[in-house]
């Protein structure tokens, strides 16, 4: 197999408008993903980057160019694929348990492996002693870590998440983002991450996809190489020589790609 899993090749969005009009969201993108790599999709409001996220994930049709997973073109939603959006999207009237056996079970996995599988997974988020809690009662921290081992226990061959800690407190926010750090080398999923903290991106990131908006360009591919690898502890890479001017260095760009 090769080593890029998804290739996003001149793709294009538009948006029909009420009266005629049209709105371009995404312009002539072109990026690759390397297999096992967490690729982080950075810019301004308006930018484009949840549309190329949901282009991915089969949700919406490119206006033109091409998405492709293992060189095959995306033509819709596929378990190959696992989504985690910003909104908590778990069933409140089943355990935590029976939450992360839910999609295995509509995928027709037996009973005893989905058992097992959700053990596994819930043991990676660190909520084992949650599997009998319902969602309601958890944090929001803890009910994203739902949403994520449930996308895991499927076995998707990419995550994609959507703002994904975008609705949780500063603290959650980085236990969390260490968390992912976590699931990769655990699991090595490659992940596609939209988010405008820069700060999550670099921490994050095997590689950066910065995009300026309306529309929706590729400004640069950067690649956080100031980083020996990824770091389990997120001040850890706030301390290494080049955090600081990677971080200057993508708020400029935020701040001009963005009108401020
Ligand atoms: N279904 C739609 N119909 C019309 N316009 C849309 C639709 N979805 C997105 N857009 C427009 O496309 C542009 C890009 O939107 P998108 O949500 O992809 O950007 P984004 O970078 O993810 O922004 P944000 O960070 O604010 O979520 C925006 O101008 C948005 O209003």
């Amino acid at each position: 197999m090769s080593d890029t899993i998804l290739s996003i090749r001149n793709v294009s969005k538009s948006f029909d408008l009420p009266r005629g009009k049209s709105l371009t969201a995404v312009d002539d993108v072109s990026f690759d993903v390397p297999r096992g790599s967490i690729c982080v999709l950075l810019g301004p409001s308006g930018s484009g980057k949840s549309t190329i996220l949901r282009m991915i994930a089969g949700l919406e049709t490119q206006s033109a160019g091409q998405v492709l997973l293992n060189d095959v073109p995306i033509d819709g939603p596929g378990r190959d694929r696992g989504m985690v959006f910003q909104a908590y999207t778990s069933f409140d009237w089943m355990s935590v348990g029976r939450n992360v056996e839910f999609g295995m079970k509509i995928n027709g996995v037996s009973a005893d492996k989905r058992r097992g599988r959700a053990e596994h997974f819930i043991g990676l988020v660190g909520l084992s002693k949650f599997i009998d809690a319902y969602p309601s009662r958890l944090s929001g921290g803890m009910r994203q870590r739902v949403a994520i081992a449930r996308s895991l226990a499927n076995a998707p061959e990419v995550l994609l998440m959507d703002e994904p800690f975008g609705a949780l407190d500063a603290e959650t926010r980085w236990q969390m983002q260490e968390l992912m750090i976590e699931v990769a080398e655990a699991s090595g999923t490659t992940m596609v991450i939209v988010t405008h903290d820069i700060e999550e991106a670099i921490y994050l990131a095997d590689r950066i996809v910065f995009l300026s908006s309306h529309p929706g360009r590729l400004k640069e591919e950067i690649i956080p190489s100031f980083k020996p690898g990824r770091l389990k502890r997120k001040e850890d890479a706030i301390a290494l020589p080049g955090y600081a001017e990677l971080e200057h260095k993508i708020m400029r760009m935020m701040r001009e790609e963005g009108g401020h």
